[in-house]
């Protein structure tokens, strides 16, 4: 069933992308949009032949976007294709992409669709142990993903943060910056002054200089980004996606990603199956430093994002709960002296 793609501009854009990956309109059988995303508008796509690939619509040109988000498409192929390269782990396949060197909203990327359903929804249904020896594979992957360094330096690859950075802690202040200039452009009351916001960050900041080699972080590695399916020996991970704030940098930075409903410390599982698999990670004062700071970026990306994204009122309610006046208390407990909160989102 080919469901009707939203209005005439879109349409346009969606069969550019199909013969862009080398789809004709005519070949198409079946269409559907796909839900989960708030960014991109994005369709899986079934031609008479059998294959299937998903279309991913960056917001139309003129749209507001934050300053990282301009060409985060080219960064999600660019990862996509980095990871297929360079290790073992399910990714989809990039069939075809367009973002302008300056990124541009407006661009398109094709991929193939990979079986299974994001974890989040097969989550509820499985029990301790699969969920167990899912998060052990998932570490394993990571462990891979994060075994793939970079030789031009750090930060976002897209051209309006280029190039990247030669310190790890030059190219983390100036995302900081970004997102909070984010904030000024779109009036976003943020929970202290933005140069207030700015001096904890940078006064806390010198742990960033350990790391020196940068690294392969995909950085959005929630639930939903996880897709799984089922076999008869428990539940295994067909495909990460959504790569679209994939960088150079810390892999410390991950691991708040892939767990901002529990406490990663003690998720036994995907440790043994990070460390099985040749990652190594401590955590240590610099470490829970350095991931205070990665979750307060985080925060604030959520926070400012709501607004361009135009979140309705039951989605403003929940990120002024669990990200708004947890970033308050984090930022007011660093300015105090008190080192890093931790803080993570309890489920239910
Ligand atoms: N390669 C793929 N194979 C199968 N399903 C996919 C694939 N890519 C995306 N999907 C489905 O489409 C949904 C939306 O995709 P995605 O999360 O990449 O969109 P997005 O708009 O970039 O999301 P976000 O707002 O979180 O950035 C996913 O939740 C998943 O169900």
């Amino acid at each position: 069933m080919i469901e009707p793609v939203g209005d005439e501009c879109l349409r346009a854009r969606l069969v550019a992308a199909l013969e862009d990956a080398g789809f004709g309109w005519e070949q198409v059988a079946g269409c559907r949009r796909l839900g989960g995303g708030t960014f991109s508008d994005v369709y899986g796509v079934r031609t008479a032949e059998g294959a299937r690939a998903v279309v991913k619509l960056a917001p139309a040109t003129g749209s507001p976007v934050l300053r990282y988000e301009r060409g985060i498409l080219g960064t999600e192929a660019w990862y996509l294709r980095t990871v297929r390269e360079r290790t073992s782990v399910p990714v989809p396949t990039v069939l075809a992409v367009s973002a302008g060197d300056e990124g541009g909203p407006g661009d398109h990327l094709v991929t193939s669709e990979c079986p299974g359903v994001p974890w989040e929804e097969m989550a509820r249904s499985v029990g301790a142990e699969a969920r167990a020896a899912l998060r052990e594979e998932l570490g394993g992957h990571m462990a891979r993903v994060h075994a793939v360094t970079g030789t031009e330096g750090f930060g976002y690859p897209a051209l309006p943060f280029g190039p990247l950075r030669s310190s790890w802690r030059e190219a983390f202040l100036e995302m900081v910056d970004s997102v909070l200039d984010d904030a000024g452009r779109f009036g976003v009351t943020l929970p202290r002054p933005a140069g207030e916001i700015r001096d904890v960050i940078a006064a806390e900041s010198s742990s960033l200089d350990e790391v020196t080699t940068p690294r392969l972080v995909h950085w959005d590695l929630w639930d939903g980004n996880i897709l799984a399916e089922r076999r008869p020996d428990g539940p295994r991970i067909t495909a990460l996606i959504d790569a679209e704030r994939a960088l150079w940098g810390d892999p410390v930075a991950e691991l708040v990603s892939l767990a901002l409903f529990h406490d990663i410390t003690r998720d036994e599982p995907f440790l043994r199956g990070y460390r099985a698999a040749g990652g190594s990670v401590s955590f240590d004062a610099s470490a829970r430093n350095r991931m205070a700071l990665y979750r307060a970026y985080l925060y604030l990306i959520m926070w400012v994002e709501a607004r361009p994204r135009r979140f309705g009122a039951a989605q403003l309610a929940w990120l002024e709960r669990d990200v708004f006046e947890p970033l308050g208390v984090m930022l007011d407990a660093w300015a105090r002296g008190e080192g890093p909160v931790a803080h993570w989102w309890p489920r239910g």
